[in-house]
């Protein structure tokens, strides 16, 4: 691997400082690499500039610094099998971080420097007209109501308070409509799905034990029972570290296809509605570890 990687900084995320940033660029100098900045104007930037460095680059060693959004854009803009990723967090809940067990942004890059790597394996997402690659989880149904649900004016002024007023709206008009999943060909009835392709969502928080973002595949988490309460009852039982619990199915699969018409999100982001399809890819990238 040569010593030249590429920074992609958000500087709209949460933890994002220059004095961090700089301190990560001289950190990565001591430790023999060349490092060239790349600042993100907007929210498309990550993806072009990485789609950018895999027309430039055979092997682009491409390093995200910022929340799990950034790393988002980034997979999106890459080619399969060819880049070397790595991730400084610089984010919110930087759940990429807690996945690879990250104590800092400075152990983030002393893992650069020693540039141990795993394969990475991802998911497609796949819907009318829309294409979308993710490396922690799809959501459909409560949860992509809620995101999608985010007034922007509401973000503004009260910043992850917004997912909650947003939930509230989401709890308040209740969408009892089942939804027809099936994985890897077993049709499954539910009313709302979490494809997890990492075991921690929204933070610190296990959704789904065994979920491993280096193993080909994912934990389905399948809500069965349509009762709000359900979803409080999830919720808090996910927030103090008790698993699902009833109510819930947890299985393995590597093809998911959801109808209906409900909200999606990827990794944090709304998307689009279903009916979707999405496909684990293997070896996607190499990811320092
Ligand atoms: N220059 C920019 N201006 C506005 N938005 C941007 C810019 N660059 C990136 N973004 C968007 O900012 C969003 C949030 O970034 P990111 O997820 O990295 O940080 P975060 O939300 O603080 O962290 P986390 O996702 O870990 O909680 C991303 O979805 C990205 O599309």
């Amino acid at each position: 691997m040569s010593d030249r990687c590429t920074l992609i900084v958000n500087p709209v995320s949460g933890g994002y400082s220059e004095t961090a940033v700089r301190a990560a660029v001289d950190a990565l100098r001591r430790g023999g690499l060349a490092p060239h900045l790349l600042l993100t104007g907007g929210p498309d930037d990550a993806a072009v500039f990485a789609a950018r460095l895999c027309a430039q680059e055979e092997h682009p060693f491409v390093i995200a610094a910022g929340g799990d959004g950034t790393v988002n854009g980034v997979l999106n803009g890459l080619e399969p099998g060819r880049a070397t990723l790595g991730y400084i967090p610089f984010g919110t809940a930087n759940v990429l971080g807690r996945e690879l067990g990250l104590r800092s942004a400075g152990d983030a890059v002393a893992r650069i420097v020693r540039r141990e790597t795993r394969p990475l394996a991802t998911g497609l997402l796949e819907g009318f007209g829309v294409r979308r690659r993710f490396f922690l989880m799809a959501g459909i149904g409560f949860d992509g109501q809620v995101v999608e649900g985010v007034r922007s004016d509401e973000k503004k002024r009260f910043g992850a308070g917004a997912y909650l007023l947003s939930a509230l709206r989401t709890f308040a008009a209740w969408d009892r409509r089942p939804l027809e999943v099936e994985a890897d060909g077993v049709a499954i009835p539910c009313h709302g799905a979490v494809i997890c392709n990492a075991a921690r969502y929204g933070g610190p928080f296990v959704l789904a034990p065994g979920a491993s973002l280096f193993q080909d595949g994912f934990r389905v988490v399948l809500i069965r029972n349509p009762s709000r309460w359900r979803y409080l009852f999830l919720a808090l039982r996910v927030v103090a570290g008790r698993g699902a619990g009833g109510g819930v199915s947890v299985l393995s699969a590597r093809r998911v296809t959801v109808g209906g018409n409900k909200p999606v999100q990827v990794d944090g982001d709304f998307i689009c509605h279903s009916p979707v399809t999405v496909t684990a890819e293997a070896d996607f990238a190499r990811l320092v570890v």
